[in-house]
């Protein structure tokens, strides 16, 4: 192994929140803006932790200035890695029933309250464990190949 190979990639930690609507189940995704990697993907709400920060604190701040709503709890569901060109990320999950204020895209994003299959895509990799737990949950099949970014919707 070369000293290259054994350098250890820091985690990048970011909280992304599930929030599930109460009347029909649908789960809220939005788009990446403009200027970040993979702009224009599908993802669930969220983003980095800020130094000291809980992962409850950096979602409940992120889901302000993003979409403009506080939300209740944030119930600690899973979490995940995955290895992009631009960063080792470790996904903090949280489920969040309950939020408060009017949705307001400040980031220039679209938003989208959907059932499984969600019917828009491509949606980022580091989020398709995520999709095919919600789906088991549902007693839903999960296609990946659905969410690629090179799969035309039909
Ligand atoms: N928000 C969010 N990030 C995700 C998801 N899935 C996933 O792999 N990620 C990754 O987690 C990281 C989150 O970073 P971000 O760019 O959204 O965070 P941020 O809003 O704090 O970014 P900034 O401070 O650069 O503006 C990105 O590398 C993104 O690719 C997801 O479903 N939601």
């Amino acid at each position: 192994m070369t000293a290259e190979t054994q350098v250890q990639r820091k985690h990048t930690e970011v909280a992304v929140g599930v929030l599930l609507r109460e009347s029909d189940g649908a789960l809220l995704i939005t788009s990446r803006p403009a200027g970040k990697p993979y702009a224009g993907y599908w993802e669930f709400p969220g983003g980095k932790l800020e130094e000291g920060e809980t992962v409850e604190q950096a979602l409940r701040r992120e889901l302000i200035e993003e979409l403009g709503v506080t939300i209740g709890t944030a119930h600690a569901w899973k979490v995940t890695e995955h290895d992009y060109p631009h960063a080792l990320v470790r996904l903090h999950w949280c489920k969040v029933m309950q939020w408060s204020g009017e949705f307001e895209m400040r980031e220039g994003q679209q938003m989208a309250w959907q059932k499984l299959p969600l019917d828009v895509a491509p949606v980022l990799p580091g989020s398709y464990p995520v999709l095919q737990w919600l789906s088991e949950e549902r007693g839903l099949l999960f296609d990946q190949s659905y969410y690629e970014a090179s799969q035309p919707k039909a």
